[in-house]
């Protein structure tokens, strides 16, 4: 069995349970169809994420049945797992981890609105205070991308970067997410869906009404850094909670490290 030192094969076996748990998330909020859909997650500290098996009923997505990979998405030999063929999209989890060092978790589904949407081409835009909270704005389009390779990863970065939101619509495809981690990526997708069904919904009434700039940045900077609860052990005060740092990953510029 292949073993990456005490520390490091400690850290792995908690984002297997992470991972294979989070997927009974996606069948909770009906994000997902029969095999379709897929989470990720890095294993901090080490240039490795895990990722589910391509094509696995999701009831038999146990710790052991998740696949670790290194960041350039080969299966490391030795593990658990490791016969198995991961999942389409793991070289485009694989550059998203390797161009966004501050993402910790990536998530794709066909959810049914949010993926309305995408194949409309389509921006889902702020007119709701849920998604200027969640999503700082809209949720913008990426391209139309070949699944297989690292193609959909490249339209996640190239979109996401300098973005706000952790969520976009791959055009005539479905929704990438992600976050600090596989949860706060699958809130994101969570999310995404729920805004794009009340945005649909609202078109059907008619035109729905914008939200000033201001307004959205008000509210996104309220809810990131306020609305809650304080972290476990802090001084429970609003201005100790107000001081916390954002929990949520800026998106910030890609390193130039280059697909492999
Ligand atoms: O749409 C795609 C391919 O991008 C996938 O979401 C499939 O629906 C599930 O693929 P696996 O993760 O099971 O390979």
């Amino acid at each position: 069995m292949t073993s990456f030192g005490a520390e490091t094969d400690a850290a792995i076996d908690i984002v297997r349970g992470d991972v294979s748990r989070l997927h009974s998330e996606l069948t909770k909020y009906g994000l997902v169809i029969w095999t379709g859909g897929n989470i990720s997650g890095r294993v901090p500290g080490a240039d490795l994420f895990v990722i589910k098996p391509s094509g696995v009923e999701y009831d038999d997505l146990t710790p052991d049945a998740m696949i670790l990979c290194d960041l350039d998405g080969t299966v490391i030999d030795g593990t658990p797992g490791s016969t198995r063929s991961p999942s389409s999209d793991t070289a485009a989890h694989a550059y998203v981890y390797r161009n966004m060092p501050g993402v910790g978790g990536v998530v794709h589904t066909h959810s049914t609105y949010a993926t309305a949407w995408a194949a409309r081409g389509e921006a889902i835009p702020c007119v709701i205070t849920a998604m200027a909270d969640e999503f700082g704005g809209e949720i913008p389009i990426g391209p139309f991308a070949i699944i297989g390779d690292d193609s959909i990863g490249v339209g996640v970065v190239e979109t996401l970067t300098g973005h706000r939101s952790r969520a976009v619509l791959m055009q005539n495809h479905g929704v990438f997410t992600i976050g600090k981690n596989a949860k706060d990526a699958v809130k994101a997708a969570v999310m995404a869906e729920d805004v794009a069904r009340t945005v649909h919904l609202s078109r059907q009434l008619g035109e729905p009404l914008p939200i000033p700039q201001a307004a959205i940045d008000s509210l996104f900077d309220r809810y990131q850094n306020v609305y809650g609860q304080a972290p476990a052990g802090s001084i429970a005060s609003t201005a100790a909670v107000a001081s916390t740092p954002s929990p949520t990953i800026q998106n910030p510029t890609p390193t130039t490290r280059s697909a492999s």
